[in-house]
């Protein structure tokens, strides 16, 4: 079977993007972890498939490097918005893309034919901890006193349409993010496994974070984390709702505006390349 890719990125946060509009993938689970393998596939953070949608402009699957599948991707949306533009799939400038986390309203931002960046508005941020899920009683998990793996931590958890946790650390640059990332991830008060973010707090409108996404690991940029962040930040007395909050990723950056109804999310999108694959008995000859 021979298949088209686009491979793209936002923030460094890479993915194989696959037009499924004629026709959806059987076994993207496996298909994602196959494709996305950095020396035995074309190598991602994942795959997207972008598909009919009956409901808006087209519909974005995103599955992780070990083939679980995300209700959200924030940095794979924007790609999205870029993808069916630059290839006329959609002539309009605001676009609508239904995700597993619902509907979401994409503006580009066009120079000569070409999307730059993209904002989109990514929907409310859920506390409630049965709607994250986490497993901890209260109404809200703010700045919780938590204890990981043996050691306590501030916690506060955020659904961005997917799970996530932020810790505030002075250092984050000298962590050990292989070590601490999977603790969290598989942290039995996240029944669905959770995305971290440990974030230094630089000024009143700018972060610094790395992420540790479920499913894939350290990563260089996480958009619902991001969102998730920046939302904690301003929960935690360290940054005003309603401004504008600059996030500073391993791949680029990222601005975020958390109002009293939504979270806001602009940055760029780029695609790095084209080509084919034949997928041969569940490995791949890149043939193209
Ligand atoms: N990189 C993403 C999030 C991808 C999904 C996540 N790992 C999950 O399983 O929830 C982003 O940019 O938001």
């Amino acid at each position: 079977m021979r298949l088209k890719f686009t491979k793209m990125q936002g923030c460094g946060n890479d993915y194989i993007y696959l037009n499924c509009m004629e026709e959806e993938l059987a076994n993207p689970e496996h298909l994602s972890i196959v494709l996305s393998d950095r020396h035995f596939g074309i190598g991602g953070d994942g795959i997207v498939m972008i598909c009919k949608s009956n409901v808006a402009d087209a519909k974005m699957r995103m599955f992780n490097i070990d083939g679980s599948e995300g209700k959200m991707c924030g940095n794979a949306i924007r790609c999205v918005g870029k993808y069916l533009y630059e290839n006329k799939i959609v002539d309009k400038e605001e676009l609508l893309i239904d995700t597993l986390s619902g509907i979401k309203h994409l503006k580009l931002f066009i120079k000569d034919h070409s999307v730059e960046s993209v904002q989109v508005d990514m929907g409310r941020a859920e506390f409630t901890p049965s709607q994250i899920p986490v497993l901890l009683e209260g109404d809200r998990i703010i700045n919780r006193e938590t204890i990981i793996g043996n050691q306590p931590y501030r916690i506060t958890c955020v659904s961005m349409g997917n799970p996530h946790c932020v810790v505030f650390m002075d250092d984050i640059k000298n962590i050990k993010l292989e070590e601490l990332g999977p603790m969290f991830e598989y942290a039995p008060i996240f029944p669905e496994r959770v995305n971290t973010e440990f974030i230094k707090v630089i000024n009143e409108n700018t972060l610094e974070m790395r992420v540790w996404e479920r499913g894939s690991g350290e990563t260089l940029a996480c958009g619902t984390g991001a969102c998730a962040a920046a939302v904690a930040a301003v929960e935690n007395g360290f940054c005003k709702k309603g401004e504008d909050i600059k996030v500073k990723l391993l791949g680029g950056e990222l601005i975020i505006n958390y109002t009293d109804e939504v979270v806001f999310m602009t940055g760029k999108a780029q695609k790095v390349f084209e080509g084919v694959i034949d997928l041969v008995d569940g490995g791949i000859n890149i043939a193209d």
